[in-house]
């Protein structure tokens, strides 16, 4: 058991003594300081949780000495003990930060009880931090912004992951696109809520350490196990164990969990006997895990096991029309946390941020959102301070895309969704007739796909290619300039599934 550590700051040896015995008696760990400098000396060595604190010291003035204390370890508990006539001063020393104080000549018991009651307190507001800590991060983290189809769809997912209390599920989706998220979303609507989730990124832990992370081990298990510790299967009994980046766990680590799916059971590394496992495991990769085991690089019979739930998570750039209420919401929880009152971005700057392909997807969002907002002061946020690849891909798709106006520059143009009209107008047969052209480019001049592409019956798209002159066997050579020429930019706008 760990012991809570006292530190008595007393240069009277005897009530030194006698404190220290007492207490060490009553199982507490401690150590003595005679002067104000060995106190502070001690202080970053033993790491107290408590110190009593004697208001006179032959080096030092018991109240300096305090504010010193708490100067450097804020948590630290401090009792302070002065002489009877020292009341003043011992009123001063709460009004500093200590817990409490106690007259001498003391009496043990009394002296017993203060501190206990410290310890109480202390202990009390851990536990309050640790509530209000998971509160917010609970609160924060059900908030899954979006209302576009895709996100409708995974909302169902989720509440029946939530449900169902699948054992295994796998969520699948390029980095930032809010894994962690749904994994925290499906543990906090389901029936486990009120147990741990406990997460662990297999990408960030070296290989020799990741064992003991998920399974903890005994004392002596290993050169530096000093300690019995456990790991995040038993903390997170009766939750959640979400393991990110799956795709990253060594092949040795991915049979062991797959026994622990399989058997409900697990040991610790150097013990004799298994504990019982009743997680939900939510896994997590940005990695092709089916190609991982065509290659061997991922178990095939894990990959199963946790396939049988599996959420893709789509990248932002094939849900841009999410992107207004994302960027809304983080401004929303940006000026909560930096205390600005922005309310909103400009129409420019939407054009831009709707308009850009988002690699690092929803993170990248925030990230965007959050840099303007530190170096922008105004309520309505400009380009101005947007990062260049996120305003040249813009332009460059802008000035390569309809061909109608190409000096409109994108500050005079109006945007929505990732339809861009410049100031000079746009016509729309012409951009009728270069979508037509996508689509066939796309499809390889295949007319049944080019028409399931653009929603159209492949009668109609034969008529509108002959209303533009499109003949059958010109088209090819017509679609292969396009695919080396500026228009593939468009098509990665307009068709971000279809073209990689
Ligand atoms: N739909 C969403 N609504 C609100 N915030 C989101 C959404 N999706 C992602 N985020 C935010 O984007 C950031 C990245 O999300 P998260 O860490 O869940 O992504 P991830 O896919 O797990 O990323 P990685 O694979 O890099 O670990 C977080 O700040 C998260 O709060």
């Amino acid at each position: 058991m760990e012991h809570n550590r006292i530190l008595i700051v007393d240069d009277e040896k005897l009530i030194s003594w006698s404190l220290s015995v007492m207490l060490s008696k009553a199982g507490y760990a401690v150590e003595t300081a005679a002067s104000g400098s060995e106190a502070i000396n001690k202080l970053s060595l033993f790491k107290p949780d408590m110190a009593l604190l004697d208001i006179r010291l032959p080096d030092a003035d018991g109240l300096d000495l305090l504010q010193q204390f708490k100067l450097r370890d804020e948590e630290l508990s401090v009792i302070m003990i002065t002489a009877n006539a020292d009341v003043d001063s011992a009123v001063r020393a709460l009004k500093l930060g200590a817990e409490d104080y106690i007259g001498k000549p003391f009496n043990m018991e009394a002296l017993r009880h203060v501190i206990d009651k410290a310890f109480e307190k202390r202990q009390l507001r851990e536990k309050l931090d640790f509530f209000r800590k998971e509160l917010r991060k609970k609160t924060e983290h059900d908030k899954l912004v979006g209302n576009s189809a895709s996100m409708v769809n995974l909302f169902k997912m989720i509440k029946v992951c939530a449900d169902t209390d699948a054992k295994t599920v796998l969520i699948l989706g390029e980095s930032g696109t809010g894994k962690e998220l749904v994994a925290r979303a499906i543990h906090n609507h389901s029936a486990r809520a009120e147990a741990p989730f406990a997460e662990v990124n297999c990408a960030a832990i070296p290989e020799t350490l990741l064992e003991s992370e998920l399974f903890g081990h005994e004392k002596g298990a290993y050169t530096d196990a000093s300690k019995r510790r456990k790991g995040i299967f038993e903390l997170a009994e009766g939750g959640t164990v979400f393991l990110d980046e799956i795709g990253d766990m060594p092949f040795s680590m991915q049979a062991k969990v797959l026994k622990v799916i399989e058997t409900k059971r697990f040991r610790r590394l150097g013990a004799e006997e298994d504990i019982q496992a009743d997680v939900r495991i939510i896994a997590a990769t940005h990695q092709d895990l089916p190609a991982m085991v065509k290659e061997r690089r991922f178990r095939g019979d894990l990959f199963y096991r946790l396939n049988v739930m599996n959420i893709p998570l789509p990248p932002l750039r094939e849900r841009t029309d999410d992107i207004p209420s994302l960027v809304q919401y983080f401004i929303e929880r940006l000026n909560e946390e930096y205390g600005r009152r922005v309310e909103g971005v400009s129409p420019e700057t939407m054009a831009y941020l709707t308009g850009y392909g988002w690699p690092g997807n929803v993170r990248e969002l925030r990230n965007a959102i959050e840099r303007t907002m530190m170096l922008e002061h105004s309520r309505i946020l400009t380009p101005v301070f947007l990062n260049a690849e996120i305003k040249q891909q813009y332009e460059t798709a802008q000035n390569k895309s309809l061909h109608v106006d190409s000096h409109a520059s994108a500050q005079h143009s109006f945007a929505r969704g990732h339809i861009t009209i410049p100031t000079g107008g746009i016509s729309l047969e012409e951009l009728e007739r270069q979508l037509i052209r996508m689509g066939l480019e796309i499809s390889g001049g295949n007319q049944t796909k080019a028409a399931k592409y653009l929603k159209m019956s492949r009668d109609t798209l034969r008529y509108r290619m002959k209303k533009f002159g499109m003949s059958e066997s010109s088209q090819k050579d017509e679609w292969c300039d396009m695919k080396t020429g500026e228009d593939s930019a468009v098509s990665q706008r307009l068709f971000p599934h279809l073209v990689s």
